[in-house]
């Protein structure tokens, strides 16, 4: 690989008669992630943004959605009376204004959108707003001409999944695109799927004052998150919530509604027998069961790519395969992000972008899945990285060691009290033979942060020991990670 300096104030040249060294296809974070990487290392690059700057993340995700909850969380917390009160704080007749929180959300997305095109622009990464598909090797069909590139990124991320017999209007049965516009505060709200999407949304619905029930197609309620994790979630985010729900049955039918005149009617069936259940007639319902890659337009037929459920296969290089068992590498074509369905998260998907981009100039990189943390933005938060405790132990039993586990309290943590925030745990799980870390799960106020710790030790392959002597601020809510660490060795910290 040659690295080349940019000239003064003018573009790259790319080599061997290429129009760019490098293509991406798509500029969510992820495709915004490698074409800043590989710019900085002196490719000359595009990015086909098909009218959609920034993405699901910025545009229909991440962003708006944190937007919403730190909104609502603040209405939550001012109307929680009691717990001010524990604080000797008196606050009357808390009000919100909707479309000021939905413009909030609005406004945000359209700063972080603006801010990541101008970060594109301003280092000399072509932004060309396209759609695009792969036309053949090198080749790629941007609208109506085709450019020719050396190497080429897929990164068209993914969709909502809407489940057969469920009927979207955006409006009163919604996915999370409609719902983050917050058109309205229905009264009750049916949430289908109580993954990461349907609980941020049950906090955020309930914090403005709609009651909501869950309808969840497995036998457990959050069925995603490590049990015990779930369990307490369930003492914390819906027990004492406006909030019930269903488990094992099916959203088999969901039929939209007319606001004011006509409710939304669900049909439900039993997830084994299939029989009809019930019937709800609700104001409105969030549809939050997953998502699909958005893959059918990329072209991939035309090099012999053979998709899995539309994912993208790829190498631990990001490197497209023409089949999910196949061992066949497509030349010089990557594919990151939601699209390749190894981790459906923003952060992946960047990580995934710049490490793609390094395989691409010759050093070989593949990013650490295990160490990649995960968080939801409830109150409080939920995160972890690694093994939940179920894959924990199967891989205890199938490789012969036995299985530590210490847990940390917010309880027992200073300034989580002062917060009045004491509910909450964090618990490591750990080889006890080699004390390797093999996941942590957090739950309690600001989860989200203290997961990070945890990841980079994870990353780094320090084990539970080294991070018990390393020493934590007094009095954060780190020490909660910090007494968990200290448990597991054997050092008692109160
Ligand atoms: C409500 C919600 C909340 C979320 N919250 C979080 C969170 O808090 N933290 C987190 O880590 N993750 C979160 N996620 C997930 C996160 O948004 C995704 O993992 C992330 O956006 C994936 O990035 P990506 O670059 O792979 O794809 P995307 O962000 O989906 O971007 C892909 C882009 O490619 C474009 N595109 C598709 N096909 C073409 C084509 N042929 N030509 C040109 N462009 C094309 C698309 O229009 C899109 O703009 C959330 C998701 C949702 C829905
Ligand atoms: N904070 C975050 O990082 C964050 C926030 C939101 C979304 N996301 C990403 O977006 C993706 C999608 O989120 P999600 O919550 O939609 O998906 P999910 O996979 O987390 O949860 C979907 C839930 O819906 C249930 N389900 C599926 N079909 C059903 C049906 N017909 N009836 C009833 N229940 C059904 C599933 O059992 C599951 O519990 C996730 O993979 C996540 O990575 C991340």
């Amino acid at each position: 690989m040659v690295f080349r300096v940019r000239p003064a104030g003018g573009l790259w040249m790319a080599g061997d008669n290429y129009d760019y060294d490098l293509v991406i296809i798509g500029c969510g974070v992820g495709g915004h992630g490698a074409a800043l990487h590989a710019v900085g290392k002196g490719l000359k690059t595009a990015i086909l943004t098909g009218g959609d700057v920034g993405g699901t993340c910025v545009n229909r995700g991440c962003v708006p959605s944190k937007a919403l909850l730190a909104a609502s969380g603040r209405v939550r917390e001012l109307r929680n009376a009691h717990h001010l009160k524990a604080l000797g704080v008196t606050v009357d007749n808390v009000k919100y204004d909707r479309q000021a929180i939905a413009d909030h959300a609005k406004n945000l997305a359209a700063k972080v959108r603006s801010g990541l095109e101008n970060s594109l622009t301003g280092l000399g990464v072509e932004v060309i707003p396209e759609k695009g598909s792969v036309k053949g090797p090198h080749e790629v069909q941007a609208g109506s001409r085709v450019v020719r590139a050396k190497d080429i990124i897929l990164a068209p991320g993914s969709l909502p999944f809407v489940p057969r017999g469920i009927e979207v209007d955006e409006k009163t049965v919604f996915t999370s695109d409609g719902g983050l516009r917050l058109d309205s505060v229905p009264e009750w709200l049916a949430i289908v799927g109580s993954g990461y999407i349907g609980l941020e949304f049950s906090d955020v619905f309930t914090a403005l004052g709609s009651e909501v029930t869950f309808i969840e197609a497995l036998d457990r309620i959050m069925p995603t998150f490590d049990p015990e994790i779930a369990r307490l979630a369930e003492r914390l985010l819906i027990r004492p919530r406006s909030i019930d729900y269903r488990t094992g049955v099916f959203a088999s039918e969901v039929t939209p509604g007319i606001p004011g005149e006509k409710p939304v009617t669900i049909k439900m069936i039993d997830a084994n027998t299939k029989e009809h259940v019930e019937t709800l007639e609700v104001d409105a319902c969030l549809v939050a069961t997953g998502r699909v890659p958005n893959t059918k337009e990329c072209g991939l037929e035309n090099v012999g790519v053979e998709m899995d459920r539309g994912f993208v296969p790829v190498d631990e290089r990001m490197r497209v395969l023409t089949k999910k068992e196949g061992v066949e590498v497509v030349p010089n074509l990557y594919c990151i992000g939601d699209a390749n369905g190894k981790m459906m998260l923003a952060h992946a998907a960047s990580a995934q972008g710049i490490s793609a981009v390094e395989n691409i100039i010759g050093r070989p990189h593949a990013v650490n899945h295990n160490a990649v943390p995960a968080a939801c933005f409830t109150h409080p938060e939920i995160a972890f990285v690694g093994l939940n405790e179920d894959q924990a132990k199967d891989k205890a039993k199938a490789e012969g060691f036995e299985l530590g586990k210490s847990t940390g309290h917010f309880r027992a943590n200073s300034k989580a009290l002062a917060e009045g925030e004491g509910d909450g745990i964090a618990k490591v799980l750990f080889r006890k033979d080699t004390e390797e870390i093999l996941g942590v799960h957090v739950i309690g106020l600001h989860a989200s942060d203290l997961i990070q710790e945890c990841a980079n030790a994870v990353a780094a392959g320090q084990t539970v020991r080294e991070l018990s002597y390393m020493v934590h601020t007094h009095p954060t809510l780190s020490e909660v990670m910090d007494s968990a660490f200290k448990g597991a060795v054997g050092i008692r910290t109160h």
